[in-house]
């Protein structure tokens, strides 16, 4: 489903930095898997160059068999607005238009009828259990509900790949642990590929395969098997060699 060959990132600008070195990465269809590090190390520059928002300076990414270095700017838009979704840590919903409104943002760009878009945001508010807020504006709703309503307008059109950026940053735990179930349902029930870039190592857990990287390198990865909290416990563990993390890992446990 998506596969990084080789990926390197160097920022130009006066004095030129290399984020990433030789990344290989390849997500399974279906596959849920987390991008833990340290701050800096690499992470949101990896999840953009997947995202095609900017291009590696070497090596290759390929979604569904199509190498995105290969497609040009008006490709990419309709690439990215068909085949990806995002759902990023601020929410970023539209504070002037309804939940309902927001949901069906991507269908409208393609010019689908308004009866269809209806029935699509509702069958997708169902499932993410905000039918009863289509009608509100979103500063009517908590921080939960904004990023159900987010991770409902990402997978309307039924992405190849969901793209999230620390989706539980701003929520309390209650709100975060409903937002990772939501995902993980959203993951197993429609098949969804989904990459997570994360720094809560509670989110993490509900990954299937969690890869590390530092300084901008792959540094190891763990797979979560059939016991969560021992999945839990090993991605504490590996945070803590890595470093740079004390601050990061929550004192709780998962129940
Ligand atoms: N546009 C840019 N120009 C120059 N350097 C950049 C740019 N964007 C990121 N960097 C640098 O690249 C490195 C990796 O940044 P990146 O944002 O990918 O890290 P991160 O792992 O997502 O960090 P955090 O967890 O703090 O969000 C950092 O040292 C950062 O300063």
């Amino acid at each position: 489903m998506l596969e990084v060959k080789k990926v390197s990132k160097i920022y130009e600008g006066n004095v030129a930095y290399r984020a990433l070195t030789d990344i290989d990465l390849t997500i399974a269809a279906g596959e849920f898997v987390g991008i833990m590090g340290p701050s800096g190390s690499g992470k949101t520059t990896l999840l953009n160059l997947i995202a095609t928002v900017d291009v590696p300076t070497t090596g290759s990414i390929r979604i569904d068999n199509k190498d995105t270095g290969k497609l040009d700017k008006n490709e990419l838009a309709v690439f990215r607005r068909r085949e990806l979704g995002f759902v990023f840590q601020d929410f970023n919903l539209l504070n002037t238009l309804t939940v309902e409104e927001n949901i069906v943002l991507p269908l409208t760009l393609d010019g689908i009828r308004v009866s269809e878009m209806k029935h699509k945001a509702r069958e997708i508010a169902g499932k993410l259990g905000i039918s009863a807020i289509m009608k509100k504006r979103t500063y009517e709703i908590s921080g939960g509900q904004a990023q159900r309503t987010a991770i409902a307008r990402a997978m309307i059109h039924s992405p190849k790949l969901l793209l999230a950026d620390e989706p539980t940053g701003n929520l309390d735990s209650k709100a975060a642990r409903d937002v990772m179930d939501l995902l993980e349902t959203l993951n197993r029930e429609q098949s969804a590929t989904m990459m997570l870039v994360t720094h809560d190592a509670v989110a993490a857990s509900y990954c299937h395969r969690v890869v590390f990287i530092k300084d901008g390198r792959f540094y190891t990865e763990i797979y979560c098997g059939d016991n969560r909290q021992s999945f839990f416990q090993k991605i504490i563990d590996t945070l803590s060699l890595l470093g740079g993390y004390s601050h990061d890992i929550p004192p709780v446990r998962i129940p």
